[in-house]
């Protein structure tokens, strides 16, 4: 057994995630509670070498160790001890929830329902005390197992990993290391880079229900960039099985404007009315009550700022940010012309009336991950020059990090309409389930330094042509009197400067002397033929 700091033992790693292992352990046995087993996350050794994390770190001990729920998994210790940093907390008895819903299918609405109240209960504990979780989603809920005085089991969600998004996201981890999220889960503005709030685990907590209920996450895709344009751009599809107050409330969740989603507190409490009032058993008083559960979800009007991201001013209007320094043609209708810098204008646009209007300005950090990947990913798409791209500068063309997925069940597709569902939650439910499939989160290495492509080499100025007008063979013709001048020149030069002259004049004699023999050896022959031609004739 390994110890960790002077107070644990490491027994068995239970799991690995992407910021460290989650191992059993237990305390010391001359310790108070020794021999008592406790889970703990032992950081990734980029975080725990990292300065900035480890501040933070201990800045933030205090907060941690603070948070108590029913539904937070408990932070018990913080351990610094050279380059390792741990977590150490309550050891959960149970499956986490990504597992469970792979292993047996998707929940009933009315159990799907309880589940995530529970989670948004926890949720409006933390919010209130100032944490936001920011890594929402069903790897980071743990289902206590525990078994009644009657011998019944019942599961318990407990959510855990609490401001470990937060810990990772030094800027030093996300700008030189890997960006630490989850495409699936991520909330528009975070994926843009922009400010976040408490709304950001709204959004999670509204994915998370839409895939208790269906078994995979609404937004999918071949790539994180797939998926986060579509976290921007698309509208979530109501499948046939989810019941419309159930659907109401998650449409509210997943609202692209984090300004429009409601607290975690009217959340919980929107769910409790939709779960009495959807299942089997529901009065016709439930039933309505389900039905009017929109005006339960009503904006959140003070949302948790997540330090280190300015808050939004609740006064502003988010359609009226100008770009920094001011835009005098500024269209209140044009969603890209209120992008606050040239920083976010990267960005895909949004759709009008999906009311993504950006707000805030963004974080005075250097971009963020997300939006490299997706300028990179831009360029990619626009590059006409082969090589504009360095293949060690596309973060996609890296390989994740993340430890091998676990093999595939296949189970689902062998059981479509079997349906999960935590004991406690155990409530008959009529609408037929889809099968579904919870998809491996992501995450991916990024490059040495989020530096943006580099720019394109310029383009060489094409060499004028000698024949623009292209007139067949004048190339040719051009050849041919160049030669023809070279060799006048080469002539007239040879002649004057050698004795050719002379030599041509007795050339000449020669020649006179030749002809002359010649015309008499003619005349004679031509005497010859013409008498015997006459003769003949
Ligand atoms: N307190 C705990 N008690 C028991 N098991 C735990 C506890 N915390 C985590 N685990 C288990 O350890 C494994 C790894 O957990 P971890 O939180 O590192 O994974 P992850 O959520 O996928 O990654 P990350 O949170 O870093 O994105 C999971 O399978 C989880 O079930």
């Amino acid at each position: 057994m390994r110890p960790v700091g002077s107070k644990y033992l490491l027994e068995e790693p239970l799991g690995r995630g992407a910021t460290g292992t989650v191992w059993r352990g237990q305390v010391r046995e001359e310790h108070e509670g020794g021999g008592g087993a406790v889970a703990v996350k032992v950081l990734k050794e980029e975080l725990a070498s990292d300065p900035d994390v480890v501040m933070r770190f201990l800045r933030e001990r205090s907060v941690l160790l603070r948070l108590r729920h029913p539904h937070i998994v408990r932070v018990r210790d913080l351990v610094v001890e050279g380059d390792l940093l741990a977590l150490v907390m309550d050891l959960i008895d149970g499956p986490d929830l990504h597992r469970y819903l792979r292993e047996n299918g998707p929940f009933t609405p009315v159990a799907a329902s309880l589940l995530t109240a529970a989670i948004a209960d926890a949720l409006a504990a933390s919010h209130a005390d100032g944490v936001v979780h920011r890594d929402l989603k069903p790897a980071n809920v743990l289902l206590a197992t525990t078994t009644g005085e009657d011998g019944a089991e019942s599961m318990h969600p407990m959510l855990t990993d609490f401001g470990i998004a937060r810990l990772a996201d030094s800027p030093g981890v996300t700008r030189t290391h890997e960006f630490v999220g989850t495409p699936a889960y991520v909330a528009p503005e975070s994926a843009q880079g922009k400010p976040q709030t408490s709304a950001v685990d709204i959004y999670g907590a509204g994915i998370l229900l839409f895939e208790l209920l269906t078994g995979s996450p609404p937004f999918r895709g071949d790539s994180a960039i797939e998926v986060l344009h579509a976290h921007l751009n698309d509208q979530p599809r109501r499948p046939g099985n989810i019941p419309e107050p159930l659907w109401t409330v998650i449409e509210r969740c997943l609202r692209k404007d984090p300004a429009q989603r409601p607290s975690a507190e009217n959340l919980a409490r929107a769910l409790r009315v939709v779960a009495a009032g959807v299942g089997v058993h529901a009065t016709p008083s439930q039933a309505e009550a389900a039905l009017g559960v929109a005006a339960l979800l009503g904006p959140d009007a003070d949302p948790t700022p997540v330090p280190g991201t300015p808050p939004q001013s609740p006064d502003a209007d988010p359609t009226q940010v100008l770009p920094s320094g001011g835009a005098p043609s500024y269209d209140p209708n044009a969603v890209t012309s209120v992008m606050p810098n040239e920083r976010t204008r990267v960005m895909p646009p949004m759709p009008p009336g999906s009311g993504g209007t950006p707000q805030q300005t963004p974080q005075a950090q250097g971009p963020h991950p997300w939006e490299s990947q997706l300028s990179a990913a831009r360029h990619r798409n626009e590059q006409t020059e082969v090589g504009y791209l360095a293949p060690e500068q596309d973060p996609l063309r890296r390989r994740p990090r993340r430890q091998p997925a676990p093999p595939q069940q296949p189970q689902h597709q062998g059981h479509p309409q079997r349906q999960a569902q935590p004991p406690q939650y155990r409530q008959g439910y009529g609408y037929p389930q889809q099968q579904g499939y919870a998809p491996q989160p992501q995450r991916y290495e990024r490059p040495a330094a989020p530096t943006p492509p580099a720019p394109a080499p310029a383009r060489r100025e094409p060499r004028r042509s000698a024949n623009p007008v292209k007139i067949p063979g004048l190339g040719c013709l051009k050849g041919c009197l160049t030669v023809i001048l070279v060799l006048i020149v080469v002539f007239v030069v040879v002649w004057y400067t050698t004795p050719l002259p002379d030599w041509v004049n007795s050339t000449r004699n020669l020649w006179d002397a030749t002809s002359g023999w010649a015309h008499t050896v003619w005349d004679k022959v031509s005497a010859i033929t013409g008498d015997s031609g006459g003769g003949k004739g």
